[in-house]
């Protein structure tokens, strides 16, 4: 372990002034563990104040829309909030504490779902549009037991249409599109039903679903699958045997929210909603005489309780050979265009290092190959080959790095079995889940703060993140090393080298070093040569 032993965790106020909120909207549930009281603790519960020092977090502001008498066991009664109560809870914190994700769920009457579609339909111009999801709870029971009044035309005709993200359930879906999700087809269907009422995307929960038909995989297993029409992102875990689950969807939906409001790209946060809630079910346990409610654990940081993750149900039937492994710190590894940069590093003692020579053919790139895999056995050091994956297989190279576009195109059993290495890049959870399954040497971690070396289409992640996933994969019993990458310099080097990641990548702190020996040392001083057992 590499934190900082005496770090003091500074109070919210010191360092993070302006927390980001969420307005939970919707219903009270006195027993606790549903509906605004799931949404409070998970909206405040995900959050991370690290070893490092850093802290994340999302406020949880509250207009309630219903009160439910329940325990247990069932609704005995409810009573829907006047709308000028509604209109007030609403005003009041519009004036004081703008949200950057609205989440809704209870809604109780037609009445309140044309009054929320007014107000998300007139936002004030002056303040940054927020995120809207919605968790239809009880639309499969609409007139029965947690809304005063069937709300299911209202819903469709006035409120879908300033939804962001919707989020129902199996049962929910039928309800609301008469499709019941079957097949993979049927999710395609049901999502086209949605997107003619105007929502953006989808997040079908997988809990109650259980089994898709044409999907073996899905036995035994929840997925999770968002769409938003043209690409898919999905997240799958094993099935848990439990009897308690109170408040799961309302759980999922507000982590969500949370990891939203928190900066989180939606995949990031759609993989962590789902960790969130698998981990407080594993450890649900009774509360009264009926279902317990899930439990709220804070930031999941335990390997096992992530899903796997794919873009394509196929992924999940496919199984990959282990690629060979590369030592658990690779140290220094800077990434250079030419051969004569190769060689100069080299000379200077760099023992990981990468040829990154773009847009070549591969008749212009075998040469330059060639000399690469034979500097790497000149000098005993780790040479991997950016791109040219057939050519770094054909030279006998140390390994190959791909990005996430390049590895689609490539051929990963071929490298695995050619005992080659594999580097893979990845912009932030659900990619690291995803790329772990193709069983690669090392991940890149990236881009961890803003670069001019190349256009990124993510978001710089920071230390936090970084942490987070480095930490994350290193819980994991998986071989596979760890490297940072983008815009770190020196000082930033030190604060990197503070996480879990076993190695720093870096372009221009050597490229544009003013002198690039001295460069070296330095770098090499701070973040090392890696192990040593360069096979
Ligand atoms: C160590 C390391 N990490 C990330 C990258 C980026 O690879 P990729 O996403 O394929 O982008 P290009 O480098 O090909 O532009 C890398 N090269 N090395
Ligand atoms: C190739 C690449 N992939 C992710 S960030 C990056 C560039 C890193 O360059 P620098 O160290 O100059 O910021
Ligand atoms: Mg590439």
């Amino acid at each position: 372990m590499s934190w900082l032993p005496h770090t003091v965790i500074q109070p919210y106020q010191v360092l993070t002034p302006n927390k980001p909120i969420v307005w939970a909207i919707g219903g009270s549930d006195s027993s606790g563990g549903a509906g605004i009281q799931a949404d409070i603790q998970a909206i405040n519960g995900l959050r991370d104040d690290d070893a490092l020092g850093h802290r994340t977090a999302a406020q949880a502001c509250t207009l309630i829309t219903t009160v439910t008498a329940q325990n247990s066991e069932s609704v005995s009664d409810l009573l829907a909030m006047p709308l000028d109560l509604l209109e007030q809870q609403w005003l009041q914190l519009l004036a004081d504490m703008p949200p950057a994700v609205i989440k809704i769920s209870l809604l109780a009457n037609p009445a309140q779902v044309e009054w929320l579609a007014e107000q998300l339909a007139n936002w004030p111009a002056g303040l940054p549009q927020p995120l809207v999801i919605y968790d239809p709870v009880a639309i499969a029971s609409s007139g029965d037991t947690l809304t005063a009044e069937p709300i299911l035309d209202a819903v469709k005709n006035d409120l879908l249409r300033h939804v962001d993200i919707l989020t129902p359930n199996a049962n929910e879906v039928l309800a609301m599109t008469g499709i019941a999700l079957l097949s993979s087809a049927d999710l395609d269907r049901a999502f086209a039903v949605l997107r003619q009422h105007g929502v953006k995307t989808v997040l079908f929960k997988g809990g109650h679903t259980g089994l898709l038909m044409d999907v073996p995989v899905t036995d035994d297993h929840v997925l999770d699958a968002w769409t938003n029409g043209d690409h898919w992102r999905l997240c799958l875990s094993p099935q848990l045997n439990t009897h308690h689950g109170h408040g799961t969807g309302c759980s999922f939906a507000a982590s969500l929210a949370s990891a939203l409001a928190q900066g989180y790209a939606l995949e990031d946060a759609f993989a962590l909603a789902h960790a969130y809630v698998q981990q407080g079910l594993k450890a649900a346990i009774g509360q009264g005489k009926g279902p317990g409610p899930v439990l709220h654990l804070g930031w999941p940081k335990h390997w096992q309780d992530f899903p796997k993750t794919a873009n394509e149900l196929a992924e999940f039937d496919t199984e990959h050979t282990e690629c060979q492994p590369c030592p658990n710190r690779l140290g220094l590894y800077p990434v250079v265009p030419t051969i004569e940069w190769l060689q100069r590093l080299l000379a200077f003692g760099v023992k990981t290092i990468q040829l990154r020579a773009k847009g070549l053919s591969d008749a212009q790139a075998e040469p330059l190959v060639k000399q690469a895999v034979a500097l790497g056995k000149q000098y005993q050091a780790r040479v991997f080959i950016n791109d040219y994956w057939q050519l770094a297989i054909k030279h006998g190279a140390y390994g190959v790095h791909l990005g996430q576009e390049d590895v689609t195109d490539a051929d990963v059993e071929k490298i695995a079995r050619s005992g080659i290495r594999l580097g893979l890049s990845t912009h932030g959870y659900f990619e690291m889940l995803r790329a772990v399954q193709l069983k690669p040497s090392y991940l890149a971690l990236g881009h961890i703060f803003a670069t001019t070396t190349k256009d990124m289409p993510s978001t710089p992640q920071g230390l936090q993140k970084l942490a987070q996933q480095a930490c994350l994969l290193a819980s994991s019993d998986l071989r596979i090393s760890s490297v940072a990458i983008g815009g770190i310099d020196l000082e930033r080097a030190e604060q990197v080298m503070r996480t879990e990641i076993g190695s720093i990548a870096v372009v221009r702190a050597m490229t544009q070093a003013a002198d690039p020996e001295q460069a070296s040392q330095d770098w090499l001083n701070l973040v090392g040569v890696g192990d040593d057992n360069i096979a």
